[in-house]
């Protein structure tokens, strides 16, 4: 049977990205998704914006929803503080068994814990399972219509502080709109939009960024 499009990217970064080095794993997904075929990666354009973000915060504990082949894994993980631990929630297991092996191309399984299942059953779980009080940084790249419901159930968790940041993707295509009018209108979020790109496309998209007031 025909391979499936994550299985195409990971071969594409055995063939042209050096083992070890994040740079040019993203670089080879960035060239193959704009060149050959589209994926839901955030891309480049919008993954400088993460980077901002994220080197600005210098994050200690990051959580991701929705890793899907490993992309922005790698863009957050690379740029991570020594000790800093990223963990990423994916429910496919195809998909998490190909972003497993992105990962640790780019060599940087250390710093990143992949667990598979959905965000609704772990996040009531990370606390004791993992041993995290609350998170500095929270990339939302999942099923568009969870974003809201899983944000609420942080909050409900408490494993959100004063100033933890939540990122979210894809908030004008395919779009989020009850999460952005919770967001935008809650008291208890700051919330700035960074215009940019659906990724590999002139379409517009952008970021949302919502810092948690407490
Ligand atoms: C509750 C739960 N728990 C755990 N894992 C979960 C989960 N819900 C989903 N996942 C996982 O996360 C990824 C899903 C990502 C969804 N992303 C998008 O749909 C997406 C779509 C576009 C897009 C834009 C224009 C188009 F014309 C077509 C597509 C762009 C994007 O950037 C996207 O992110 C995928 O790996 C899925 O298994
Ligand atoms: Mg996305």
């Amino acid at each position: 049977t025909r391979s499936s499009r994550p299985q195409r990217l990971l071969s594409v970064v055995k063939k042209r990205a050096a083992h070890g080095d994040p740079q040019s794993v993203i670089s080879a997904i960035d060239y193959f998704c704009r060149h050959n075929e589209w994926a839901m990666n955030v891309g480049d354009e919008k993954g400088c914006i993460l980077d901002s973000v994220v080197s600005e915060l210098n994050p200690e504990r990051v959580l991701e929803l929705g890793t899907y082949c490993g992309y922005s894994t790698i863009r957050i993980a690379r740029i991570l503080p020594p000790g800093a631990r990223l963990i990423t929630l994916e429910f496919n297991p195809d998909y998490a068994a190909i972003a497993r092996q992105v990962i640790a191309w780019a060599g940087l399984e250390d710093k990143v814990q992949l667990v598979e299942g959905a965000s609704e059953d772990w996040i009531p779980r990370i606390k004791e399972h993992f041993g995290i009080e609350t998170f500095d940084f929270v990339f939302l790249d999942h099923w568009k219509d969870r974003y809201l419901p899983d944000t609420k159930l942080m909050e409900e968790c408490g494993l959100l502080r004063k100033g933890t940041v939540l990122l979210a993707d894809n908030v004008i295509c395919p779009g989020v709109p009850d999460y952005l009018q919770y967001v935008r209108s809650s008291p208890s979020y700051e919330s700035y939009y960074f215009k940019s790109h659906l990724e590999y496309t002139q379409a517009e998209d952008g970021l949302e960024k919502s810092v948690f007031l407490g």
